[in-house]
C-alpha cells in the first residue's frame, strides 16, 4: 500500500489545495500560537470547511486546555486530535472522553528508552506519531516543527497496536530513506515542505508527496 502522507501546517488555500491535488490523507492545523504556522479558530475553520470527506483534518494542541478546545472544536470541523505536548496518559484519555475525537500522541525520541512510553499511551490513544525530540540547547527550539530527524533505524522491526506516522525533518530528499528504513505507513511534514517557516511551497508539497507515495 502506498505510503500516506499529512500535510502539517496548513495556513493558506494555495497549501490546502497543494496539499489536496499531491493526494495527502491528512491535513494538520496548527493550533499553537508560537508557531510560525499558528491558525486562528476563523482560518482553520474557512480552510477545515472546503475539505471533502475522505481527507482527515488534524487538529494541532500543545498542552491546550478544556476551554481552548472547545472552542477549536465547535468551530472547526476536524477529524483527529494531534497532541504534541507533554500531555499524560491521563489526560489524553480525559481528551478523548471529552471531545470523542480520534486522538493521536505524539512520542518524542532520540534514543531507545523513549519508546517505554508507547504501551501506556497505545492504550489511551488510536494512533501514534513518533517525532524527533528537540534538543535542549536548541534556542527557539518548539515542540515540533524544527526540521530535526532522529534516527529511524530505532523504529525499524517495531510493530504497534495502533496505526502510526513518521514526523521530523522530513523532506523530498531524505523521505524514501525514511520510510525505508522505518517501515513508516505514513508520514508527517511540515517545515520540510516549506520555503521559510509558516510558508508552504506548492513544488514542495508535491514533490514530498510524490517521493513518500512512491516508497
Ligand atoms: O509545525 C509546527 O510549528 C509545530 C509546532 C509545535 C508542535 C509541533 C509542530 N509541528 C509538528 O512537528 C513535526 C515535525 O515537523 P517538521 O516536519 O520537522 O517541521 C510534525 O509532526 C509537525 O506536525
Amino acid at each position: 500500500m502506498a505510503t500516506e502522507v499529512k500535510i502539517c501546517g496548513i495556513n493558506s488555500n494555495e497549501a490546502l489545495n497543494a496539499a489536496l491535488e499531491a493526494g495527502a490523507e491528512y491535513l494538520g492545523f496548527v493550533f499553537f500560537p508560537k508557531s510560525p504556522r499558528h491558525v486562528s479558530v476563523e482560518q482553520a475553520a474557512a480552510l477545515a470547511k472546503q475539505v471533502k470527506p475522505g481527507i482527515k483534518k488534524v487538529g494541532l494542541l500543545v498542552n491546550a486546555s478544556d476551554d481552548e478546545i472547545h472552542q477549536i472544536t465547535e468551530q472547526v470541523p476536524l477529524d483527529i486530535l494531534q497532541l504534541h505536548g507533554g500531555e499524560t496518559p491521563e489526560r489524553v484519555a480525559e481528551i478523548k472522553r471529552n471531545f470523542g475525537l480520534e486522538i493521536m500522541k505524539v512520542i518524542k525520541v532520540s534514543e531507545q528508552k523513549d519508546f517505554e512510553t508507547v504501551s501506556v499511551f497505545e492504550e489511551v490513544s488510536d494512533r501514534l506519531l513518533f517525532d524527533a525530540k528537540p534538543p535542549k540547547d536548541l534556542k527557539d527550539a518548539l515542540p515540533g516543527g524544527n526540521a530535526i530527524s532522529f534516527d529511524w533505524r530505532l523504529l525499524a522491526g517495531k510493530s504497534w497496536k495502533r496505526p502510526w506516522m513518521l514526523a521530523g525533518g522530513l523532506n523530498s530528499d531524505n523521505v524514501e530513506d525514511a520510510v525505508r528504513i522505518s517501515g513508516a505507513p505514513a508520514v508527517d511534514v511540515s517545515s520540510g515542505v516549506e520555503d521559510k517557516p509558516g510558508l508552504k511551497s506548492v513544488e514542495k508539497i508535491h514533490s514530498f508527496t510524490s517521493k513518500a507515495k512512491s516508497t
